[in-house]
């Protein structure tokens, strides 16, 4: 068997690498990431579905693969690119390779690749469409018309593809995988309604960790269902695609916003929460992702250092009266954070959850509970 392995994006740019997963075709828009650790948790990142992603660290896969990094129950990529896939990986956690893993859940990666070479175009180009074939039909015309054939994300819910089906109750804590948390759990004290767009489990764990008794519900879930469930809070998830296309759930959120029930929303839910609002979202050249991306809180002019997965903004010029703006990107002056002036709801548009990342961020848990605590009272 070859392991031979291309990538080639729609402008006609090729790149000449090794398979490091399955054999096969694979298309999907290609993305950047700029984080230095973390690869696992951004495969199985629900929002990444549709998209083939590129780390611009050199070397991926060290520390190998394990079950308890896993964002959510599958690998989401459509594909991997990587500069440098390193012959031993050696951590206590490891499983199996990385290798393994991406065989494993059927991914087509490809190594030995200029990354930055890529990352430049992609940074100029903005994302670019592509196309990684690995195996004996190395064909660069037939990359490229299928590189060419792939649906642009704007316009695309991807949403409703990747929620559950059915509602489920989450109740493990983060300190249950042996990492260490801000805190003990807290007593269960609120019943939070989480919409599942493409939820990552660390969302769940830290609502669980800050005292809240969480039920998922499937992203279709009409408004009435949760407000008959009496919940204390509803949370929006993170998820792929575009936002504007999903009006069941702007439909659902303006229902909820009108009962003053407290709302927090991260970043797919964050732009649902600003959509609707009566905000306007808009598709970025080549978004915002990567672990160390500087945010200012522009009440108390905080920066902090967050994590960041998106590739539309919520359009800043946009807001209308009863939506303020709490937070901004210090990379691009885009729009990072929304509050409701009139009800209880906020949104972020980075990664408060923080897997992989830094953890600046998280009081917006806490934020949450307060806002809660309010409104039991
Ligand atoms: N991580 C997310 O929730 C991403 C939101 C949306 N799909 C975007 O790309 O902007």
């Amino acid at each position: 068997m070859s392991d031979k392995a291309i990538l080639v994006l729609e402008d006609g740019s090729v790149f000449h690498g090794q398979s490091i997963g399955v054999q096969g075709l694979t298309t999907g828009e290609v993305v950047f990431n700029t984080s230095m650790t973390g690869y696992q948790e951004i495969l199985t990142d629900p929002s990444y579905s549709h998209q083939i992603v590129t780390l611009t660290y050199p070397h991926i896969g060290n520390v190998g693969a394990n079950a308890e990094d896993e964002e959510s129950a599958a690998v989401h990529v459509q594909g991997l690119v990587i500069r440098d896939l390193p012959l031993l990986h050696s951590n206590w956690r490891s499983e199996e390779s990385l290798s393994a893993y991406l065989a494993r859940n059927n991914i087509v990666a490809i190594a030995d690749i200029d990354t930055r070479r890529l990352t430049r175009i992609l940074r100029e180009k903005g994302a670019q469409r592509g196309c990684i074939i690995a195996g004996e039909e190395v064909d660069e015309a037939h990359a490229l018309a299928s590189a060419k054939e792939v649906t642009p994300l704007k316009g695309l819910d991807l949403a409703q593809l990747v929620s559950c089906k059915k509602p489920y109750d989450w109740t493990s804590p983060v300190w249950q995988l042996g990492q260490t948390s801000k805190a003990a759990t807290k007593k269960a004290n609120y019943k939070v309604v989480a919409y599942d767009f493409g939820v990552k489990r660390n969302i769940l764990r830290l609502l669980v960790e800050s005292g809240c008794e969480v039920c998922v519900v499937p992203a279709k879930t009409p408004a009435s269902e949760v407000l008959a469930m009496s919940p204390d809070g509803v949370f929006l998830s993170n998820g792929p695609g575009d936002p504007e296309p999903c009006d069941y759930a702007i439909e659902a959120i303006k229902t909820i916003l009108k009962e003053k029930v407290p709302v927090f929303g991260i970043c797919l839910g964050y732009q649902l929460l600003a959509l609707a609002s009566g905000a306007s979202t808009v598709k970025m050249k080549f978004g915002h992702h990567g672990a160390n991306h500087p945010v200012q809180d522009l009440v108390t002019q905080r920066v902090m250092i967050t994590s960041q997965n998106h590739g539309f903004a919520v359009n800043a010029d946009s807001l209308p009266a009863n939506l303020k703006a709490t937070h901004t990107s210090l990379f691009d002056k885009s729009l990072q954070g929304i509050e409701r002036t009139d009800c209880p709801a906020f949104g972020f548009q980075g990664h408060p959850e923080a897997s992989p990342g830094p953890q600046d961020i998280v009081y917006l848990f806490d934020r949450f509970t307060t806002m809660m605590d309010s409104y039991k009272a």
